[in-house]
């Protein structure tokens, strides 16, 4: 028998949402119910509940894992990005990438497209090379300034990274004396960021671009991403003007056959737009991540201290060379287990959107064809029954025995099913070599012993302001 789905303030039918997205998003609380609420929200309603208020009027929540097993082995069939939410994204990014785009046919062929940017061989030699660059660039500005704001060292070093290894570009985030054109870009990446969430609440359905511009950051995000779409133009430009172009960033994958009109090439508007997404995604996440992953560190003494043991015991000449792919795959594994277990505690996807596109029977409800779902596996990763002391920050708890696959379908921060993150790799080398470079080269402690963290839940899950003291170890 199926049951009335519980949850509060259900008289808002699906249809009058779609149509005034105005409405829904007169007030933006999703903050309150996707991080510091949500395991609340599931002891008082269960794992299936309705909710309506604000930008989350009419949308239905989901805390189970059995419901990561459904997207990742129906999921295609199923569902479809949330097509309210997709159409802020067109505004901003355009509706031509893997990200944005609502039609099947073409996301396969960009997925297909970049897929082969994000092989172990091309990770391999491209991401590891740029980290290790872009980290010396950065150790060097800390030599010289030991207090430091970790947001900001970790949001220069990603944009830094995913610059140069994805479109061979420089941001010139870490190493400002390089910095030509790329301060232009890299602010405009930053604004673009840090004012998405106002875009996103604002009547954007309603109105036209002329009229939310008298919102100023509104204003000041559509200007940022003039420049951006000017600049990656340039670039594209650029890179088909040049003989022997770098072979394995993802730009340069992407560049090969395009400019025809055959099907597997892309063409310039979709190469923007997908250029723009990789830039912001593969950015804030992994920017916020690591920052998360430090301000545990240093939370942590003793476990800091153990990583930097284990550093020291399997890799004896850690501080004599860079780090390697190899010591990614074979020597760091306390050092994953860090990264895993901050991004459980902080995952800065704490759930994803998505739309119906039939009726679906789960847990004893029947979910509508056309609802929107936010699928949040943030309560899963907080909960007993899958992780002891779930409050507590353990990342020995990843090496144990069976852990990978009782959590299979349940840890899931980069997303379940074929809309999962394709950077998810780029992501972990990146980190991981960052973190294990970091820990190797300096002990990170509190600026002030007294310091809390407040996590913002804007579009992902942010750090806030963390300002740590990094030591040169002996
Ligand atoms: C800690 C770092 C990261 C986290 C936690 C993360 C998380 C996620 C999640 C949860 C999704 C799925 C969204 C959904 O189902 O709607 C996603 C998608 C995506 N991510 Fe990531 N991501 C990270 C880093 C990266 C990096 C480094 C890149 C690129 C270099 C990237 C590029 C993308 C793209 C393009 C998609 C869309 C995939 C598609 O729709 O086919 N991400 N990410």
């Amino acid at each position: 028998m199926l049951s009335h789905i519980p949850g509060v303030n259900q008289f808002v039918p699906i249809d009058l949402i779609k149509a005034d997205s105005f409405l829904s998003r007169l007030f933006y609380s999703q903050h309150y119910v996707l991080y510091s609420n949500a395991v609340e929200m599931k002891e008082k309603f269960g794992p299936v509940y309705k909710v309506a208020q604000a930008s989350m009027l009419g949308q239905i929540f989901i805390h189970d894992s059995d419901f990561g097993k459904l997207v990742a082995t129906k999921g295609a069939k199923m569902f479809k990005k949330d097509s309210i939410l997709n159409d802020g994204f067109h505004a901003l990014f355009g509706d031509h990438s893997i990200f944005t785009t609502n039609d099947e046919v073409v996301w396969k062929r960009h997925r297909s497209m970049l897929n082969p940017a994000f092989t172990d061989e091309k990770l391999q030699n491209n991401v590891v090379k740029e980290t290790n660059k872009t980290l010396s660039e950065l150790f060097k500005s800390i030599s010289q300034q030991s207090i430091r704001d970790v947001g900001d060292d970790m949001s220069n070093l990603t944009l830094d990274i995913i610059g140069r290894a994805g479109f061979g570009y420089e941001f010139g985030c870490t190493n400002k004396s390089n910095s030509t054109n790329g301060n232009s870009l890299s602010d405009s990446t930053k604004t673009i960021l840090s004012n998405l969430i106002f875009f996103l609440v604002s009547p954007y359905q309603t109105f036209s671009e002329k009229t939310l511009s008298s919102i100023t950051p509104i204003k000041s995000l559509f200007k940022s991403r003039d420049v951006f779409i000017d600049e990656i133009t340039n670039i594209i430009k650029k890179r088909r003007r040049e003989d022997a172009p770098n072979e394995n960033d993802i730009l340069s994958l992407l560049l090969r056959g395009t400019g025809s009109d055959s099907n597997d090439a892309m063409l310039d508007r979709e190469l923007v737009n997908n250029c723009f997404i990789m830039i912001v995604a593969g950015h804030e996440t992994t920017s916020h991540a690591l920052t998360f992953s430090l301000y545990l560190l240093a939370k942590h003494e003793e476990i800091q201290e153990q990583v930097y043991d284990s550093i020291k015991d399997k890799i004896p000449d850690h501080n004599t060379r860079e780090l390697t792919y190899e010591d990614y795959e074979e020597k760091l594994t306390h050092v994953h287990h860090v990264f895993d277990e901050s991004l459980r505690l902080y995952p800065v996807a704490v759930g994803t959107n998505r739309e119906l596109t039939c009726d679906v029977d789960f847990k004893g409800y029947r979910l509508p064809k056309g609802s929107l779902l936010l699928f949040n596996w943030y309560t899963e990763f907080m909960d007993e029954k899958n992780f002891y002391r779930p409050e507590e920050f353990i990342p020995s708890r990843w090496g144990e025995e069976g852990s990978d696959n009782k959590r299979h379908f349940m840890y899931i921060p980069f997303g379940i099913g074929n809309r999962s993150c394709i950077g998810k790799k780029f992501a972990k080398i990146e980190a991981v070599l960052s973190l294990a470079s970091i820990m190797s080269k300096y002990k990170v402690t509190f600026r002030d012993p007294n310091a809390k963290l407040h996590p913002i839940q804007d579009f992902t899950l942010r750090s806030g302001e963390v300002y740590l003291k990094f030591t040169e170890r002996q």
